[in-house]
């Protein structure tokens, strides 16, 4: 696998860029089971805690608000996950989940269909209903969202249209979660992805990214899955030139560096933008 080491600057040798893993790679290696286990397994997943909280809180303090609101809602990357579908199930009706990988999307149709052998996210849903202040009790939560994911679909982050041959009409909210640094090689792809997202964005909609600052890579398992390195100075330039207004933006350190092993960021953004109208 090519890497691009860093020549050195001021005798600190810095990893600059690391070639994002091959789409083939996802495809043959990528195990949901491994990733889950590795990343939110109750009591061992590494982006419990850290990662989660920063993205429940940012979610749901989002759409408590109300600004972001509409009747359909696309989420770009779903994975296996759903966590960060629990406080959007709140605000809307249709949920469409997409995800590159058919086990991916397998994984998550067993968690829809109440499979005996789906993940288990109850730890995860019970700290959305914290965070809510507990007007749902779990089951009712987990239900709630079920009820709302109409479809799930194919997508490839890389297609002009990610989801050809499918036409999926503008929806009010795209939300990623953790995805983009997969597929985009680098800043100028993730910029090019953004462009594309307008023609799934009504006028007006919003699109919100969420994800992990100055990675090169994280493990599903034993298998090592090489990203994008996104970089604060970055991204608001890509989501201006790309023709979005952003409304806010967050960005936090990873304090826990305990497990630099299994995934390197070092720090999480939140971007809410919107598509002019
Ligand atoms: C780190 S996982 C995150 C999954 C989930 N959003 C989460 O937060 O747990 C990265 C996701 O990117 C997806 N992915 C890889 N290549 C992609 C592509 N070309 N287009 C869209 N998604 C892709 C993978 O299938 C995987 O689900």
């Amino acid at each position: 696998m090519e890497s691009l080491l860093a020549r050195s600057i001021s005798g600190v040798s810095k990893i600059m860029a690391t070639a994002i893993t091959p789409q083939q790679t996802y495809i043959d290696d990528f195990d949901p089971k491994d990733y889950f286990q590795t990343s939110f397994a109750a009591g061992e997943g590494m982006f419990l805690g850290e990662w989660t909280e920063f993205a429940l809180q940012n979610l749901h303090e989002t759409f408590i608000k109300g600004d972001v609101q509409g009747n359909t809602l696309l989420d770009f990357g779903t994975g296996s996950s759903g966590y960060h579908l629990l406080s959007a199930c709140e605000v809307f009706d249709n949920i469409i989940t997409s995800d590159f990988l058919e086990q991916n999307r397998a994984e998550f149709q067993k968690w829809l269909k109440k499979d005996p052998d789906a993940f288990d996210w109850s730890h995860i849903i019970k700290r959305v209903c914290e965070i809510e202040g507990n007007r749902d009790d779990c089951d009712k939560k987990a239900e709630k969202l079920r009820s709302k994911v109409k479809e799930v679909l194919k997508c490839d982050a890389l297609k002009r249209n990610p989801f050809d041959p499918i036409i999926v009409p503008p929806v009010d909210c795209l939300l990623s979660c953790f995805c983009l640094e997969a597929p985009c090689r680098d800043i100028k792809s993730y910029c090019n992805v953004l462009k594309n997202f307008q023609d799934l964005l009504k006028p007006g909609g919003h699109l919100l990214i969420l994800s992990t600052l100055n990675a090169t890579f994280y493990h599903a398992g034993k298998k090592r899955f090489n990203v994008m390195t996104s970089r604060k100075e970055d991204l608001e330039n890509a989501f201006k030139e790309a023709g979005y207004h952003i409304e806010k933006a967050v960005y936090a350190p990873r304090t826990d560096k305990s497990r630099m092993d299994v995934a390197d960021y070092d720090g999480k953004y939140f971007i809410c933008a919107c598509k002019p109208k």
